[in-house]
């Protein structure tokens, strides 16, 4: 392997602090283990060089590396995630007598019962309803994360409660933290965010135990340097002291844990005002794809504001990526199959998701497809999610009413979504039930304990229950339709859910679920089926998982799914766009199309759904189109959206291409004004965001918002929406 001259000059960088700028593919891993290795060569001794790590994947992977290019016997120095270095320090710290021994909550169960009991006594005074809200197993996964939070963040639980947005119901939050911390100190247990917390606070606080800690090391590499947290941060200044030479590698462009408190800014800025002084070093070639790809990810990212000045090059003996767009499930079956008859297995492919609620609708799809996939996740299978169990428990009622006295299907009825009771009386309740089959007197001492709001509600679930089996003969959909209706479930699952976003995505899983109900409406009995087969991960499948998930992860073949406006990006009516997120979510793109090697394929929904911004953000045929004329060498002109960046990307590889400028595509901004009081003719010419230039062929329906059937050159015949396609009229010639 011949290394650049861009890794050479971080592999031998001299003195000070360093900021290493690495785009996605560079090669991180190659540099800086040849960088610890020159650093020994040169004399270093290798305790006193520590490497720091994002998680243990990347530790592991560092070492394995790190062991295979040294030479035999070489002392090698520790690589380390933050979170070993922390228990570590926490060690230390509890032998020298400055902290109190205190015992790692290991299991969920431990944490959660301590976490309720929290909430119990910060809501003592509190009426029932309140506790039992607060009490719901999501909110008090919040809880759980937001004390977490509060902690990585190192600030105040009041001043971060007020920084987020952690939506109704969530009052008790700051109360709850101060409760959990004092039960913590009286059992003597800490939580998995305390590993750096506790030592910290200490050290922050102790200038003898500083000095204890401090002045051991010459050299500190840390890796994923744009993701790292607050307590992160301190960690590694306290670490380094006055001493240590620090070496941060990043990419700013990837920063995607902004909720959490990252900022790309700070991969700059939060190290000049840790460190000072620094050298800055560019890794700009990318050795994971190729030139339609890097074209791609350098124009997907241009919109953003906050970002470096740096462009993402393919290195010459990449292999050639090519990228397309696509509509809907039968793409993504009919690219699985492609892949597979070409001789490459699923298990170098990987589906991606931006939310693990648009993972629902693949999971079906393969299903009934028969392709055998995995998840990232086990708990998000499709018939594991308690919603989905709860929705294919109401269909089988309706197919087969004499579950309408087995109490544990009632309870799992009457449990989702949730009534805001608490499970014991739930239970008791669907044990009547089933037995009595009619709703309980008034005076009954079931009801007596339920505000009246809960007996409402329960009392029309159970009518809902009862009239289920008479409507047998709807098809799903529609009995989804009714249920969620009757059961008001939308505004359920936003009440229930502690964070807004979590609300939100419940309700998509609704939509995705009468969606897919709707495709199988010609077999119902076999969508009910579905959502009940067991399915485990199988090793040889696809990999389904999120964009965060895939985070320094590639494969030969990446199917971006869900790439519509309001999925990715990510927003809603009651949840629209700033500018910050919009450019976290433009990140979290440029992350997913990143992540492929040989194919990428982004496919969005169709229909309804408009598809992202982000596809044509991307210029991907543009990409397309240079990867071939360098392949073929050509000296026709290129015509391209944007021929200064494509002329810049050239010219860092010192190639020429002559380039034209393209129509101008219209700006992002304007998908609001598509169509609107245009009027649309067969045989005028088009350009589609998505599907490029076409004819109108058909045009038909209501004339103010027609529907209007077109001929594309590269993606055949469309029917759209005028009014909702993003499309603009062209002028000029017809096609030919
Ligand atoms: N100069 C080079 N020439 C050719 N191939 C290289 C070069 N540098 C790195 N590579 C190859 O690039 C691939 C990725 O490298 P490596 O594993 O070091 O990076 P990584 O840390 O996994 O990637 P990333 O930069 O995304 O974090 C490896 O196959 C490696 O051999």
């Amino acid at each position: 392997m011949r290394l650049t001259e861009e890794q050479q000059a971080v592999i031998g960088h001299g003195s000070g602090h360093a900021r290493v700028a690495a785009v996605a593919g560079a090669g991180k891993t190659t540099t800086l283990v040849l960088r610890v290795l020159h650093l020994l060569a040169e004399g270093v001794p290798a305790r006193r060089i520590l490497v720091l790590m994002f998680n243990r994947a990347a530790r592991e992977d560092f070492t394995a590396k790190l062991v295979s290019l040294a030479p035999t016997g070489q002392a090698l120095p520790e690589v380390r995630t933050f979170h070993s270095i922390g228990h570590r320090l926490t060690q230390s710290l509890t032998r020298w007598g400055y902290l109190p021994p205190r015992e790692l909550l290991s299991a969920d169960w431990q944490r959660e019962r301590l976490l309720r009991q929290a909430v119990m006594l910060a809501l003592g005074g509190a009426d029932d309803t309140t506790r039992e809200t607060a009490l719901e197993a999501d909110r008090i996964e919040a809880l759980g994360s937001f004390c977490e939070l509060v902690k990585a963040e190192m600030i105040g639980s009041g001043e971060f409660y007020e920084r987020l947005d952690f939506g109704p119901n969530t009052e008790h939050f700051v109360d709850s933290y101060e409760q959990l911390e004092s039960l913590l100190e009286q059992h003597g247990r800490m939580t998995y965010a305390d590993l750096l917390y506790r030592p910290l606070r200490c050290l922050q606080a102790n200038d003898e135990a500083r000095t204890r800690v401090q002045g051991f090391l010459d050299h500190v590499i840390v890796d994923e340097y744009q993701d790292i947290n607050q307590a992160q941060q301190c960690l590694l200044a306290m670490l380094a002291g006055q001493r240590a030479a620090v070496m941060a590698v990043g990419d700013a462009n990837q920063c995607i844990y902004e909720w959490r408190g990252a900022r790309p800014d700070y991969m700059l800025e939060r190290f000049a005002a840790t460190f000072g002084e620094s050298s800055d070093y560019p890794l700009s070639t990318t050795f994971r794809h190729g030139h339609a790809l890097a074209l791609a990810a350098n124009h997907a990212i241009r919109a953003n504001r906050r970002r470096p000045d740096q462009l993402c090059l393919a290195a010459s003996e990449n292999p050639r990526t090519t990228l397309d767009v696509g509509q809907g499930g039968g793409q993504l079956i009919d690219e699985l199959n492609a892949w597979r008859r070409s001789g490459r297995g699923l298990d170098q492919a990987c589906v991606l998701v931006r939310s693990w609620a648009l993972s629902v609708s693949v999971q079906l799809q393969l299903l009934r497809a028969g392709i055998p996939f995995r998840l990232a996740r086990e708990d998000r299978f499709v018939f594991r999610l308690p919603l989905v169990q709860a929705l294919a428990g109401y269909l089988r009622l309706a197919r087969d009413a004499r579950l309408l006295h087995d109490p544990a299907h009632l309870l799992l009825l009457l449990s989702q979504p949730t009534p805001f009771v608490a499970r014991e009386r739930l239970q008791a309740l669907a044990g009547q039930l089933a037995q009595s089959q009619t709703w309980p007197e008034r005076h009954d001492p079931l009801l007596a304990s339920l505000k009246p709001f809960q007996r409402r509600n329960l009392k029309r679930r159970w009518a809902l229950l009862c009239e289920l089996p008479k409507r047998a003969a709807l098809p799903p959909a529609r009995l989804l339709e009714l249920i969620v209706e009757r059961l008001d479930a939308e505004k359920v699952l936003k009440r229930a859910a502690a964070r807004r976003e979590k609300g939100e995505e419940d309700v998509r899983l609704l939509d995705v679920l009468i969606e897919q109900a709707e495709e199988s409406a010609q077999a119902p009995q076999d969508f009910i089926d579905l959502l009940h087969r067991p399915v485990e991960n199988r090793a040889d499948g696809v990999l389904i998982t999120t964009v965060h998930g895939a985070k320094g992860l590639e494969w030969p073949l990446v199917a971006l799914w869900g790439t519509n406006e309001e999925d990715f990006p990510h927003y809603t009516r009651d949840n629209p766009l700033d500018d910050e997120r919009l450019e976290e979510e433009r990140r979290l793109f440029y992350v997913a199309i990143t992540r492929a090697r040989e194919r990428l394929l982004m496919l969005h929904d169709g229909g309804e759904h408009r598809p992202s911004r982000f596809i044509a953000e991307s210029a991907w045929q543009d990409g397309n189109r240079i990867a071939q004329a360098l392949h073929e060498d050509t000296s026709d002109a290129v015509s391209v959206a944007a021929p200064t960046l494509v002329g810049r990307y050239l010219g860092a590889l010192n190639v020429t291409l002559a380039l034209q400028q393209a129509r101008e595509m219209p700006a992002a901004g304007a998908l609001a004004a598509y169509g609107k009081g245009t009027s649309h003719t067969p045989g005028q010419r088009v350009r589609h965001e998505v599907f490029g230039d076409g004819e109108i062929m058909v045009v038909e329906g209501d004339p103010a918002n027609p529907v209007i059937e077109v001929r594309f050159e590269h993606a055949g015949r469309r029917r759209l929406i005028a009014g909702r396609a993003p499309l603009e009229i062209l002028q000029g010639d017809p096609m030919t």
